[in-house]
């Protein structure tokens, strides 16, 4: 299979930015990478040409705002004229980027696509399309890539699944979840993905190494509801998935990135930028003929984050989730009774020092269902609310979505939360993890 292709052109040359509407010439083949001011957005709109967002088109002549901070590119396959009003933080064209390889990637998974949607639905294993994981580390362009597949994929007409399994920035819903959701129509480069009803799983934590057990459990719920899905819809089989994984790849990183591999029963590994990677996972995976690893070239435009720009994000992405990407959303400040909620931890110590023999340590027990006592402790914490109707199915339950709590009245045992609605919850069960958030 020849999913590679050779990176085009000559080295980025670096502009400064500026105000006023400019216009700014796309040859073939060539991407304008922006990042955007700090203090106010940028308008774009595509003057003369064709040109995409990360596999999206741009409308001709139409004006598109970008909120501050943003940082994207405009690729062009056969050249354009971009239009920009507005300060950003940067903006450059490169002429030598790794597009062309990912739309042979594309092509390929578009075969696939249509092989399985040409056998019998009868047969489970001809009838499935693509089952794409996309793997490296952090900041290698990998929810881009994922992206990018999967608006390539919807413009042919497809509806591919895409899968989050990226618990530390969470590009379909709150970062700490694990999550899926049909993609219909190219993903909108400024609102993202049109989400109708996603499926997702509280993992409640940023990092895995808090509780691995947890997250290989909920990956293989996920997994396992989607095979339950697909098994009753030929289309969505067809169109299969893009699986978008966590930047964490040493140690416990790299043996939770096989277990996905193995749930998900993926038949393309994609490895962006590490070679070291790529050559253990074609090692381990050498017996599986049904499965490729394709090593591509990570992107010279993917803008690497330090941690306090990460947690930022996780913040932004919180707000988004209760006011709407423009402050556009008004959350319900709700008042409860501490009686109407019932609280879960998943994860904690099997018995206390207490009831054990002297000098045995209590072990810890990953999966174990925690009672939580409400009190101060759980201020500015945001937690799950779970469709479980009983405490024995939360952990294999996902979730219908997330409040935040602002207050807590001991004297009065009330609990004040904001929700993004004012829906009636599906059940009492509410899940903890260590998932904070400060409005500001
Ligand atoms: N070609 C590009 N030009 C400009 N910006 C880009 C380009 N590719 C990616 N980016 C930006 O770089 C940032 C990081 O990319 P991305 O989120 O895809 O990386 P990742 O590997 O998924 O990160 P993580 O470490 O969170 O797993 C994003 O803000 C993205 O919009």
């Amino acid at each position: 299979m020849a999913y590679g292709g050779p990176a085009i052109g000559a080295p980025a040359v670096a502009s400064a930015s500026a105000s006023g509407v400019r216009q700014v010439k796309l040859d073939k083949q060539c991407e304008l990478r922006i990042v955007v001011g700090r203090e106010s957005s940028l308008r774009l709109r595509l003057h003369t040409g064709t040109a995409e967002i990360f596999g999206t088109e741009i409308p001709p002549e139409k004006w598109l705002t970008f909120p501050p901070r943003i940082k994207f590119a405009v690729f062009s396959i056969y050249g354009a004229t971009i239009e920009m009003d507005g300060f950003t933080e940067t903006d450059y064209i490169a002429d030598e980027t790794p597009m062309i390889s990912y739309i042979n990637v594309h092509a390929i998974l578009e075969e696939q696509r249509n092989r399985a949607q040409a056998s019998s639905s009868a047969d489970s294993n001809s009838s499935q399309g693509p089952r794409v994981i996309v793997a490296g580390p952090t900041d290698s362009g990998k929810s881009t890539l994922s992206k990018m597949l999967l608006s390539w994929a919807a413009k042919q007409g497809w509806k591919p699944t895409f899968v989050d399994l990226d618990i530390g920035q969470g590009s379909i819903t709150i970062p700490g979840c694990i999550a899926a959701t049909p993609v219909k129509v190219p993903i909108d480069p400024v609102e993202g993905i049109p989400l109708e009803m996603p499926l997702v799983y509280f993992y409640g934590h940023t990092t895995p190494s808090v509780n691995a057990n947890l997250y290989k459990v909920l990956v293989k719920e996920l997994a396992q509801t989607l095979d339950r899905q697909f098994a009753g819809n030929s289309e969505s089989r067809a169109a299969g998935m893009v699986i978008n994984t966590m930047g964490w790849i040493e140690g416990v990183g790299y043996k939770l990135l096989l277990h996905a591999i193995d749930s998900f029963k993926a038949n393309v590994v994609l490895v962006l930028g590490q070679e070291k990677l790529c050559s253990m996972l074609r090692n381990v995976l050498k017996n599986r003929p049904s499965v490729d690893v394709v090593k591509l070239e990570k992107s010279g435009g993917v803008v690497l984050r330090n941690a306090k720009v990460r947690q930022k994000a996780r913040s932004y992405r919180i707000k988004e989730y209760f006011y709407g990407l423009a402050n556009d959303l008004k959350p319900h400040s709700n008042v409860s009774k501490f009686s109407d909620f019932v609280l879960y931890r998943i994860g904690g110590l099997q018995a206390s020092r207490s009831a054990l023999p002297i000098g045995a340590k209590p072990a810890a027990d990953h999966m174990r269902l925690v009672p939580v006592n409400i009190n101060r402790d759980l201020l500015h914490l945001v937690l799950a609310v779970s469709f479980a109707t009983e405490p024995d199915q939360i952990i294999s339950s996902n979730v219908a979505g997330f409040i935040y709590i602002t207050d807590i009245n001991v004297q009065r045992k009330t609990i004040t939360y904001l929700a993004p609605s004012a829906g009636v919850f599906p059940g009492k069960y509410l899940i903890v993890g260590t998932l904070t958030w400060l409005e500001n």
